[in-house]
């Protein structure tokens, strides 16, 4: 049957309108947000040159155009700081790309926006769209209100120190099993004579937090450090799509319909996999109902499952028997949030300690001593010994303090709030800042590192933690130091990752050297430029710079080798 002309004629004319009224819209709201800026530049506020066509778009060109190919975002805005914010805080507006902020690189203005009791507690709605990709739905990263408190009761019981000293055990148990692997490669002695082959060290801390958290968030047993698990690989397929391109110019290729769709397919599989795990977890539950509690620790999605069906909620006198379509997509969204926050910046985490002790001897060597000390000097019992009293780890003020310097200087993340007119920003000296209309992003790196709060800021100097007030290297402000930020919407999982990374290095530290390759990894990519040296300028001279790859990892996944140390051989006389 033929169509009629009049049906084709009328589909056509509706795409027309649509992709019409979105494009009006489209401009209507650049207008507005450039409007806004040009409204703070008229008012004398700190921003890069400003055009209505352009935003300050040009300006974020020319701070890539200054870094390494690969930089992290957080150094465009970073190379700008130091531009235009002497009073630490900038506007600026990359639209369409990224929405109007303002960019707070000061302790100080941090505080003041953490503690404004609506600002301190409100993320703003474009984070949804950032975070769409990896949750398909909202999470607690992205609510706010009644919705993030309602939401954020099922999930807070699995974060009380009992149940989290409880997974320790399990925790160790994977993190042996990644120990046995740097065994391997330790005793292979690569051909150079200095320690094993070269490898990329950051894949494998991947797949051991993947089990970890596939355990602890989904009580799932992925078995990534054996073999690969269709959740872990979908999860960083995805990642790979949403970080493909950086350079906020080349942005646009989130327009690409082939990346489009691999975006949703990859959603549409993570929530398979979730949305099955949620089924057998309820199947798990129903069936507990006749039989004991589960010993040990309660994973996140049972803890929620739990709260949700009735079963430890006061609040809800009658046990409900299933979940509703709405909770289960909740649940999913959730759920693909916790798998990633859960993993990817801890990884990151241990590796930087990887990059930044080991490359520190005296740092190596009272790190070593304090594990010594706490465990006695046979290294294999510390695991052991760590499982059975999780609190030992409370007992490690040196390796504390390494961990601390570590994030200090390779944030993972940052923190963002939603501006509001009630919140005008003021530093020392009477210049105002108002919030209205704004994100506001704490740019933890660069707060981390200011001169201003930090004596030699780019130096390793873990004792920065352990000195008194009044010492040359205690921080010259309160925030200073805010890797998992501050006040309502802090880091839930921030008792978590202390442990986790602990255990890490006292795993790592007395066993193995593991020495940064950077330079050697390098002389490929080099040759490839015709020899033409990357500069490091600013990214701080560091060769394992961050890079955007869900949160900030090391450049290249940080290449290196590793050998056994020879530490109790060497100190045993
Ligand atoms: C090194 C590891 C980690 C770092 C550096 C980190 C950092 C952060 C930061 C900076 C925020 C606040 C963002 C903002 O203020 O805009 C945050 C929030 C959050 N983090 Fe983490 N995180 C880490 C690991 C974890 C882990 C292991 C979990 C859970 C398993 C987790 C769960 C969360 C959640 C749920 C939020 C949102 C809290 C809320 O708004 O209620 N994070 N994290």
């Amino acid at each position: 049957m033929a169509t009629s002309p009049l049906l084709v004629n009328a589909c056509i004319g509706t795409l027309i309108a649509v992709i019409a009224l979105r494009a009006v819209a489209f401009l209507a709201d650049t207008w507005k947000k450039r409007s806004l800026m040009k409204r703070l530049s008229k008012q004398g506020k700190p921003m890069p040159p400003f055009n209505m066509a352009m935003g300050h778009l040009l300006a974020a060109k020319a701070a890539a155009d200054d870094l390494p190919p690969e930089a992290h975002s957080v150094y465009i805005l970073n190379w700008l700081a130091k531009k235009y914010a002497p009073n630490g805080a900038y506007y600026v507006d990359f639209t369409p790309m990224a929405w109007p902020m303002l960019v707070v690189t000061d302790p100080h203005l941090a505080t003041q926006v953490i503690e404004h009791p609506i600002v301190g507690a409100n993320k703003p709605e474009e984070l949804y769209a950032w975070f769409h990709p990896i949750t398909n739905g909202q999470s607690l990263f992205t609510q706010n209100g009644a919705a993030w408190k309602h939401d954020r009761d099922y999930f807070l019981p699995f974060f009380s120190n009992q149940n989290l000293d409880a997974s320790v055990p399990f925790v160790v148990g994977q993190m042996s099993i990644f120990r046995d692997k740097l065994r391997e490669k330790a005793a292979g002695q690569g051909s150079s004579g200095s320690g094993s082959d070269l490898f990329v060290l950051e894949p494998l801390i991947l797949s051991m937090m993947n089990d970890i958290i596939g355990k602890l968030v989904l009580n799932a047993d992925l078995g990534t450090q054996h073999g690969s698990h269709p959740l872990a690989t979908t999860m960083l397929r995805q990642l790979r799509l949403k970080f493909a391109v950086n350079n906020p110019l080349d942005n646009l290729g989130n327009f690409n319909p082939v990346k489009v769709f691999n975006l949703w397919n990859n959603s549409r599989m993570l929530d398979n996999h979730i949305k099955s795990q949620i089924d057998a977890r309820l199947q798990a539950w129903r069936s507990e109902k006749t039989h004991d509690e589960q010993n040990g620790f309660k994973s996140l999605l049972d803890v929620a499952l739990d709260s949700y069906m009735g079963r430890t909620s006061g609040a809800s006198p009658t046990p409900r028997d299933n979940v509703s379509a709405a909770f289960s997509q909740t649940l999913c969204a959730q759920m693909r949030m916790f798998f990633f926050a859960g993993y990817d910046s801890t990884a990151s985490t241990m590796a930087y300690c990887c990059y930044t002790a080991w490359q520190h001897p005296e740092v190596l060597r009272k790190m070593r001593a304090e594990h010594d000390h706490v465990f006695g000097r046979n290294v294999d019992s510390a695991m052991e010994a760590i499982g059975a009293n999780p609190a030992i780890l409370n007992s490690l003020p040196y390796t504390t303090a390494v961990v601390k310097e570590t994030m200090r200087l390779f944030p993972a993340a940052n923190g963002i709030r939603h501006g509001h007119r009630d919140l005008v920003l003021r530093d020392g000296r009477g210049n105002e800042f108002p919030t209205e209309g704004c994100s506001v992003q704490m740019l933890h790196y660069a707060i981390q590192r200011d001169p201003k709060t930090w004596a030699r800021p780019l130096e390793f100097l873990p004792e920065r933690f352990l000195v008194e007030a009044g010492h040359e290297l205690y921080p010259a402000a309160k925030g200073a130091w805010r890797p998992f930020e501050y006040g309502p919407r802090l880091c839930t999982g921030q008792q978590l990752v202390m442990k986790e990374v602990k255990a890490f290095l006292v795993l790592l530290a007395r066993e193995f050297d593991i020495r940064e390759c950077y330079g050697e990894a390098d002389g490929d990519r080099d040759r490839d430029r015709d020899r033409k040296k990357v500069d490091l300028t600013h990214v701080d001279f560091e060769k394992a710079h961050l890079v955007e790859a869900g949160a900030a990892h090391p450049r290249a996944n940080f290449p290196c080798r590793v050998s056994p140390s020879g530490y109790h051989a060497s100190t045993s006389t």
